[in-house]
């Protein structure tokens, strides 16, 4: 088959998979000098008839272009919803009207100044009631912690507090089994593998329920039960919900106010709008903190700057810690690639002719570590990069730092978890020392979100105040 930048062997019917399959477990890095190879832009060519044919970019000018520019003619399209069916109709997947309906209505919750605070009241509490008391117990009793799972179930607690306005209470010190966390963390895990079979394979997998497509099946159940059992319960109660209380801020809660009054309440939109922020909220949000707690944990003197930012000044706005947290978003993109299809025939600005339908697959992994983007040291965990002479925060385009996506379809929690990756690293660190257990082994899972295969395994010290 004919293709102008081939970013591997195409071999006769089996095409470019195998070297994929075989070299999945560290996709991320083999992909990385793949790219950079055909300057940024490629065809991955899978089997013969199978479908999977994508057009591969790292280049920020084919970004911006078909992000912003060119945004109408690049759709999320009926494939992705097909892959990413869980998300239901939710924002993530959705394309033309019902995107501009979902965007609207989440963007004036996440901009309205009661919803910031609500947010930021039931973060600090679970920090002070839960995380913090948790992680003394662990340095008193002198045991390991995996800090990726405390973060996932802290964050797990938080957006359900967030969304749902109930805590699953997932994070104690004995970490209970909460069926659900486990349900959704499966059904991450199998959304990527339908990215790494052909269509027809795991279309009948699901058909025949059998393999992974029946596991999923079984995760999503767990999960629009719980969903449902919130939705339920809160619609229960819509004629009782106090308009004025900023306590009750919930997502859920505020949707169920503007649905009441009407005939026919969507309960699918609300279980799409849930299913959606869900995932947005937690696992991106724990994966940047696993990744910056370990480079911190691997960086001491990077940890020591830090720590002189927060003592000298405490009511800043932390500056340097802001550019941490950046440089770890940039060398461990939470959602390390994203995909989009062409609506009509279109050329990007490279000169890669893309046809109607043909699928872009945007590698952002790859970008966080691209010369021509950040420099011969991109592969350094170097804060100061950011850090402008005058002391600013260096404003970098969102199509070249691509980790919140850019274009239209930015991230809508951008803000929000700036304030709360602050507030938990500010907490942690100001109180303890975190150091990786020796040998543990980091590299990335094979999922939608960026997260630490074996987990990660630290003690925690109390700091010694001088
Ligand atoms: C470190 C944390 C986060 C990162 C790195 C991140 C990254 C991203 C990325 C890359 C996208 C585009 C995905 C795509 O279109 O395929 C996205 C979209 C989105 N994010 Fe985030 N996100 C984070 C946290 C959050 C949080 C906490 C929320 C809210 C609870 C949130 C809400 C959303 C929403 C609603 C969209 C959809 C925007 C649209 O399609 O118009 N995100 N985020």
């Amino acid at each position: 088959r004919r293709c102008r930048d081939p970013v591997l062997t195409d071999w006769p019917i089996v095409g470019m998979l195998p070297e994929i399959l075989f070299h999945l477990w560290h996709i991320h890095d083999y992909a990385t000098p793949l790219l950079r190879r055909v300057s940024g832009t490629g065809n991955f060519m899978g089997p013969w008839f199978s479908g999977m044919n994508y057009l591969v970019t790292t280049n920020p000018i084919n970004i911006h272009h078909t992000m912003s520019k060119n945004f109408p003619n690049y759709i999320k399209g009926p494939q992705f919803r097909e892959i990413f069916e869980p998300f239901g109709e939710g924002i993530f997947t959705v394309d033309a009207e019902e995107w501009t309906y979902n965007r609207a209505l989440l963007h004036s919750l996440f901009k309205s100044r009661t919803f910031d605070k609500f947010v930021e009241k039931t973060v600090r509490k679970k920090v002070d009631t839960c995380l913090l008391p948790l992680l003394d117990e662990v340095e008193s009793q002198g045991v390991e912690v995996d800090l990726q799972e405390v973060f996932s179930r802290f964050n797990f607690d938080n957006i359900s507090s967030i969304v749902l306005g109930s805590d699953p209470k997932s994070l104690a010190f004995d970490f209970p089994d909460v069926a659900i966390e486990k349900a959704f963390n499966e059904a991450e895990e199998f959304i990527f593998y339908r990215h790494t079979v052909p269509r027809a394979f795991w279309k009948l997998q699901k058909w025949l329920g059998v393999g992974p497509e029946k596991k999923m099946a079984t995760a999503i159940q767990v999960f629009d039960q719980f969903l449902q059992g919130s939705i339920a319960s809160k619609r229960g109660k819509a004629g009782e919900l106090d308009h004025n209380n900023d306590d009750e801020c919930d997502l859920l809660t505020i949707l169920t106010r503007q649905e009441e009054g009407k005939e026919n309440v969507d309960e699918k939109f609300l279980r799409d709008t849930a299913f959606n922020l869900f995932v947005a909220g937690r696992d991106t949000i724990t994966s940047a903190l696993t990744w910056f707690f370990w480079l911190v944990a691997t960086h001491p003197s990077v940890e020591a700057k830090i720590l002189q930012e927060m003592k000298s000044n405490e009511n800043s706005n932390k500056v340097y810690l802001h550019g941490a947290i950046c440089e770890a978003l940039r060398l461990y993109p939470p959602i390390p690639f994203e995909r989009k299809q062409a609506i009509n025939d279109d050329v990007l600005p490279s000169g890669h002719e893309v046809k109607a339908k043909t699928i872009i697959l945007y590698h952002l992994y790859s970008m966080g570590r691209d010369e021509d983007i950040w420099g011969k040291d991109c592969l350094e965990f170097k804060p100061e990069r950011w850090i402008s002479e005058r002391g600013n925060i260096v404003h970098v385009p969102s199509y070249k730092f691509i980790s919140f996506n850019a274009g239209p379809r930015t991230c809508l929690g951008k803000d929000l978890s700036f304030v709360q990756m602050k507030m938990v690293a500010s907490a942690v660190l100001g109180k303890y020392q975190v150091e990786v257990v020796e040998d543990h082994p980091v590299s990335p899972a094979l999922s939608i979100v960026l997260l630490m295969k074996h987990g990660l395994k630290v003690r925690i010290r109390k700091r010694m105040k001088n």
